[in-house]
């Protein structure tokens, strides 16, 4: 079976521009740091397309095009794909690095085109000038956490890994081998590898870059919806998350923890009188507040108006209590500074200690809860302990 260079890199240009297509059409459109890696990868993917549709119609073309346009706009693409690949990691650019190995390769390969002819010579330096692309995209790849390793990050590595080994095969073959070949042209089984693998490099990356823009989507996806949006702090779904947490490890451990539920006391009245603006940013500075007082493995979040849950692990229900009263009195301690004016806020708090055969947070804040209304009742701005199953409400 024999197959001509310029099919496969027609193959190549096709792939190539499907690949482009799906990445800018697949993603809606906004300007995510993600979205905008994509579109930059899409473009790339549109450049690359060009540069073998170059070799395929090389024939066509004025003398030196091809081999001058080809690779000029193949290594444009690599310097491309190097930069987006970096902005979707949210790595440093490296946008210089990038043009300087794309400008330094181009300039080597006219050389050794059109000054001193040397067809080796030049797959040499344009294969350093890609394994150099290759080593920064496998730099942006591992630098960081590794709890951030990924399907799609082992998926693109494997892909550099294997494109390194390509090159390192194709210069074995050229500089050890019998053939003598004089152009990327030639009918030669090794060129017919080398595009035919090449081609499908390229698809494949398209792919993994897919891959990986899906997974961080949806880590940014998970994330986001733990989040409360106007206070920054963690939301319903988060807080039952850690308590569940927090109970598997007191059941292993038998650590008690407490759940505290503050509630700012006549917040109403602060939306009447300041307005609802005014009302948010006492939300804001109340977090703040309570954060200040809390231990590093404390977690403050927002259950929904103004209502807020403290989960404190190691805690007991003397030291759930004196926790709770630290954090009324810092509320209370002093005014909270809302557009130069001084708002006394007060909490009133409801302790619940967990108990192991509770098995979510819901039946522990029921018992906060009750606390809680024991406390507005008793005048507010106080704390109140929830009993155990067995005890009577304490003080
Ligand atoms: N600004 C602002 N207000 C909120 C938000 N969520 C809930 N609220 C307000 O919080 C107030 C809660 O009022 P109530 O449930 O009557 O409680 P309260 O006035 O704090 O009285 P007590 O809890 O009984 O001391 C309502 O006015 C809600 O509109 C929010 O996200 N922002």
């Amino acid at each position: 079976m024999s197959v001509l260079v310029q099919s496969l890199s027609l193959l190549g240009a096709m792939q190539a521009a499907t690949v482009a297509l799906m990445l800018w059409l697949g993603v809606h459109s906004d300007e995510s740091r993600a979205v905008r890696s994509l579109h930059l990868r899409a473009s790339a993917l549109a450049v690359e397309a060009l540069g073998y549709s170059t070799v395929a119609f090389g024939h066509y073309l004025p003398a030196g095009t091809a081999t001058l346009g080809g690779n000029a706009l193949n290594l444009l693409a690599q310097a491309m794909s190097v930069v987006a690949l970096r902005m979707l990691l949210g790595a440093p650019l490296r946008w210089r690095a990038a043009v300087a190995v794309g400008v330094i390769g181009w300039v080597g390969v006219a050389w050794f085109a059109a000054v001193q002819p040397d067809y080796r010579s030049r797959v040499l330096w344009g294969s350093v000038a890609i394994a150099c692309n290759l080593m920064l995209n496998i730099e942006a790849l591992v630098r960081g956490r590794w709890d951030n390793w990924s399907r799609a990050r082992h998926a693109l590595l494997w892909i550099f890994a294997l494109s390194l080994l390509l090159l390192v095969w194709r210069n074995g073959m050229l500089w050890l081998g019998d053939t003598r070949l004089d152009s990327v042209l030639a009918p030669s089984s090794i060129n017919v590898f080398w595009m035919l693998l090449s081609g499908m490099q390229s698809l494949f990356y398209g792919l993994g870059f897919l891959l990986l823009y899906n997974e961080l989507l949806q880590r940014q996806l998970h994330v986001m919806a733990r989040v409360d949006s106007l206070t920054g702090v963690p939301n319903r779904l988060a807080l039952e998350e850690r308590f569940t947490g927090m109970l598997a490890t007191d059941a292993g451990a038998h650590a008690p923890f407490c759940l505290l539920l503050l509630d700012i006391d006549h917040f109403k009245s602060v939306n009447d009188r300041f307005g609802h603006d005014c009302g948010d940013k006492a939300l804001k500075a109340l977090t703040r507040r309570v954060r200040d007082v809390l231990r590093g493995t404390d977690m403050v979040g927002r259950l929904g108006g103004e209502e807020f849950i403290v989960l404190a692990p190691d805690v007991g229900r003397a030291a759930g209590e004196a926790l709770a009263e630290r954090i009324r009195e810092a509320v209370a301690g002093a005014p909270v500074s809302i557009d130069d004016r001084d708002l006394p806020l007060t909490v009133s708090v409801g302790v619940a200690e967990a108990e192991l055969h509770e098995r979510d947070m819901s039946t522990t804040l029921r018992r906060a809860d009750k606390a809680l209304y024991v406390a507005k009742h008793g005048g507010r701005n106080r704390v109140v302990v929830a009993p155990t199953y067995a005890g009577g409400m304490a003080r």
